[in-house]
């Protein structure tokens, strides 16, 4: 019971259903004792904070063994609880009743943000029907760079709010082969920073191997190039953008919804006064089944294809987070999951003003880029 011990109540929710339901189907098991499964059954919904149906698998416990103390206890408990203190222990997921039917767009409403996950994870939504007539494509040059005049990026609009642009085709085979090679032996288990312990470490929510790539360990210039077409796309530098970053997720590897952005002061605070404004993923590989993109507040899933990029701005023009880019990469469930991301940052103080107001930037070259990026996309405040 791995995912019970490790305090990961939705997935040991989950697991003790399916074995309900097995038992259902295979009749009584001489291995599984029932009571045993009502009871973790019941401690999960409670931790997930669920309290009628904790009461109501400690019930079950009782049919099945009416003398047990401790979950006579509980059944008194919970009902005390859900009697003096409703408005903290009855939440959405008791009012639903059990899940498990079929969805509606009524159903996704009242669902919860991790719900909405899964629930992507397993399989699009449909889009907005006031979407039909807005999602388009084009080719994007800045009728300037050469490289991009000479082969424009082939920008698809998949999402509006918040706005999500697939890159395609922008990966060769060969830059992607050499992106594998050189991320072999710097692969490593992903880190995340833990909030209480401030330390960067392996995270239940991250299950994948990751690692950075310096240009330094490149002499054929493939990561120079790849950097260097995104600050020709995106007009944002450099400079300020950390190395490429690689990432491999095996079966059932996933990345649980989260912000690239920083969302706390310190982000702002640090004295380098910059977030990460953009990112972009982009998709080393297929994958043969899972591993989608989403987002799961506004309900938009990616579906990774290879030499593919999704591009999205994190930050909105005021420079504050856009708390609709939410996102996640689902659970592999068949083949392997590569990915490459390039966070960029920008310093806000020196952005801020050139994003509102075009004319106070002209002198800086990478500002006037990033403008005309926002604006040829239609980027637009949510
Ligand atoms: O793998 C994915 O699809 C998302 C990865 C991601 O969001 C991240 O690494 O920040
Ligand atoms: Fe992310």
């Amino acid at each position: 019971m791995d995912v019970y011990d490790s305090k990961d109540y939705r997935y040991a929710r989950d697991w003790m259903k399916e074995t309900l339901r097995l038992l259902d189907e295979e009749g009584h098991s001489s291995t599984v004792d029932l009571s045993d499964v009502y009871d973790h059954l019941s401690f999960a919904e409670y931790k997930l904070g669920n309290l009628k149906r904790a009461a109501h698998y400690t019930r079950l416990m009782l049919q099945n063994d009416p003398t047990h103390a401790r979950a006579q206890r509980n059944v008194a408990y919970f009902e005390e609880l859900i009697r003096t203190e409703p408005e903290k222990y009855i939440n959405q997921d008791d009012e639903r009743g059990e899940e498990g039917e079929g969805e509606t767009a009524e159903s996704r409403e009242s669902m919860t943000q991790y719900e909405r996950y899964q629930s992507l994870c397993r399989g699009p939504w449909p889009l907005p029907k006031e979407y039909d007539s807005e999602l388009t494509c084009f080719y994007y040059d800045n009728h300037r760079t050469p490289s991009l005049v000479i082969r424009p990026v082939k920008v698809e609009v998949v999402f509006h709010k918040p706005r999500i642009f697939m890159l395609r085709g922008i990966l060769s085979e060969r830059e992607m082969d050499r992106l594998k090679e050189l991320a072999g032996p710097i692969l490593k288990r992903a880190t995340a920073k833990n909030a209480d312990s401030g330390k960067d470490e392996p995270a239940h929510y991250r299950i994948s191997k990751s690692g950075w790539l310096s240009s330094k360990h490149d002499p054929l210039g493939y990561v120079d190039r790849i950097d260097r077409r995104i600050e020709d796309f995106t007009g944002l530098t450099m400079s300020t953008a950390e190395q490429l970053q690689v990432v491999n997720y095996g079966i059932g590897g996933h990345y649980e919804p989260h912000y690239d952005f920083g969302t706390d002061e310190a982000s702002f605070t640090d004295g380098k006064d910059r977030n990460r404004i953009a990112t972009v993923l982009f998709y080393l590989s297929d994958v043969e089944l899972g591993g989608a993109t989403v987002f799961p507040i506004v309900g938009a899933r990616i579906q990774p294809f290879k030499g593919d990029a999704a591009f999205w701005w994190n930050l909105k023009k005021s420079g504050e987070g856009d708390m609709l880019t939410r996102h996640a990469g689902c659970p592999v469930l068949v083949g392997t999951k590569w990915g490459v991301l390039a966070l960029r940052a920008q310093a806000l103080s020196i952005m801020l003003p050139c994003l509102v107001c075009r004319e106070t930037c002209l002198e800086t070259r990478n500002i006037i880029n990033a403008n005309e990026f926002l604006c040829s996309l239609q980027q637009v405040d949510t």
